[in-house]
């Protein structure tokens, strides 16, 4: 991981990092590193080495030199009132009995940023909230105005610095900053920008904060809901009959399940499940099945594992990005909402996060959205007949089932998440996107009520914005009165359209 940050920051540079505005949260070190805010996994001083004396950029400064530094409270002796720090250095009381840290390496870079003064970012760790997790904030630029020698509450000789904060940048909002240490249950952090600590509202096993810079916008509106909820007037098909395996699905010779998928399982257990290729529809286990919750065939029920947060964008209203590092393949959400009759909804127009269940008109090339290809070694077959024969695989009685479906022109039932849903209705459309939509069946095998699940159909690195193809025809969409809506798009990719719909 580290020879993969040097090739996408071989340059560590002293100053605010492009795109990384101070109050920025960080769930780990990796995301940092990934991010080249702070190279170092252990270290807590992240400083350029010698090897910089050598660019013309950098000819006349002396090495090393700090760029960032961790403050995490760990030190007994550090003192933080946000706008002034004092920090101890690092090294010394070791094992070797040596009690006097030594003027070298991050001590001796950060030192020379004070003799040269060139600015230090700081981040500061917090731990805390109930799931105890470890956040940390970019705090913004730092001088370092002085450096000493002292004794130690410990006995020994440490190092000081001195770091106050460069002006002219975004305030603060705590003037006493107060480390945790994973020995408070509370959150400290309260950024000006971050406007919802978690839209999941503690349903989903992560965290899910919105972060607005750009205006006054709150999250409102809907209410979050980690499960569809069924109209009063839908009832749901039976449930399906299961396969008889016990613990995990392992032999798909056997499994019934395996045997909906072509006799194959559609998961490889690798990055904690990944899908191995687009299919029409993905027959998951069940409620009758007999293998338990961790069955390789229930990858996309396990709920959402990666660190989300909902952002402001200037030109598309809220939008969802990864904060981890996305495996291509892996599930990343469910679209959850109200499940409904299409030709029941009467604000079609001014609802924008009604999703239509067209699996069964995409896999009948009969208007829905296009299949998406995906990146690396995985694909969908491009030939249509294929993809019909594929679906021809699966049991007799299952695709007479689907046949007895036919015939429809557009989506019967659609996902409803104006009012009730999960993190997938802010995730935007993109005519070059990082997710696809895949069809999955496990409590059921009516392909029209399918559930909706996005998968990542390439790697997504930390910090990209998460984005699906909506797949609308042009002109397909039309108002009360009958006449055409446009919607022009903002996805900014060289593919782009122009318009969603
Ligand atoms: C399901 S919502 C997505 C979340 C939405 N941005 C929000 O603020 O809640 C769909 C709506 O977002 C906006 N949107 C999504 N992708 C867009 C794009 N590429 N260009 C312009 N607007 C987009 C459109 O208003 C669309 O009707």
């Amino acid at each position: 991981m580290l020879e993969c940050n040097e090739v996408l920051f071989p340059i560590k540079r002293f100053g605010h990092l492009p795109g990384i505005d101070v109050g920025y949260q960080f769930y780990s070190r990796a995301e940092m590193v990934a991010v080249g805010l702070h190279s170092h996994w252990l270290n807590d001083i992240d400083y350029m080495g010698q090897s910089y004396r050598k660019m013309e950029e950098f000819k006349g400064c002396t090495f090393p030199l700090a760029v960032a530094i961790i403050l995490s409270g760990q030190n007994e002796d550090d003192l933080d009132n946000s706008e002034d720090v004092v920090y101890t250095g690092q090294g010394g009381n070791n094992f070797m009995g040596n009690k006097h840290q030594e003027m070298s390496c991050g001590n001796l870079a950060l030192k020379n940023s004070m003799e040269q003064a060139t600015p230090v970012r700081v981040v500061r760790g917090h731990t805390g909230g109930h799931h105890s997790f470890r956040l940390y904030t970019y705090d913004g630029l730092y001088k370092v105005s002085e450096c000493w020698p002292a004794d130690g509450f410990s006995g020994f000789v440490a190092d000081k610095y001195r770091l106050k904060r460069l002006e002219g940048q975004p305030k603060l909002t705590r003037n006493q900053v107060q480390y945790s240490n994973g020995r408070s249950s509370r959150i400290p952090i309260k950024s000006p920008q971050l406007v919802c600590l978690d839209v999941a509202e503690g349903q989903e096993d992560v965290y899910i904060p919105a972060i607005n810079t750009i205006d006054d916008a709150t999250i409102t509106g809907f209410t979050y809901t980690k499960y569809n909820q069924v109209a009063s007037n839908l009832n749901l098909p039976p449930t399906a009959g299961g396969c008889e395996c016990k613990g995990n699905c392992t032999n798909p010779k056997t499994c019934a399940c395996a045997r909906l998928n072509g006799f194959d399982f559609p998961y490889v257990r690798s990055n904690g499940g990944r899908l191995i290729e687009p299919k029409d529809v993905v027959f998951e286990c069940g409620p009758n099945c007999g293998c338990g919750p961790g069955c390789i065939n229930r990858i996309s029920q396990q709920g959402i594992k990666y660190q989300l947060e909902v952002f402001r964008t200037s030109d598309r209203g809220w939008a969802v990005k990864t904060k981890d590092f996305i495996p291509s393949g892996a599930p990343v959400c469910e679209y959850i909402g109200e499940l409904r009759r299409t030709n029941e909804l009467d604000n079609v127009a001014e609802n924008d996060y009604i999703f239509e269940i067209d699996c069964w008109q995409t896999m009948k090339g009969i208007g829905g959205r296009e299949p998406e290809l995906m990146g690396e070694d995985m694909q969908w077959p491009n030939d249509e007949e294929e993809n019909l024969r594929r679906l021809g695989d699966v049991s007799e009685s299952v695709s007479n089932e689907l046949d007895d479906q036919g015939g429809l022109p557009e989506a019967e039932f659609c996902i409803d998440a104006g009012c009730v849903g999960n993190v997938a209705r802010f995730i935007n459309h993109s005519c070059d996107p990082n997710l696809f939509v895949q069809c999955v069946l496990s409590w059921h095998h009516d392909v029209k009520l399918a559930r909706v699940v996005l998968f990542a159909c390439d790697n997504i690195p930390p910090m990209q914005e998460l984005t699906y193809d909506y797949g609308y025809e042009l002109d397909s969409v039309v108002d009360n009165n009958g006449s055409v809506r446009m919607l022009p798009c903002h996805c900014g990719t060289s593919e782009c359209r122009k318009r969603l719909y």
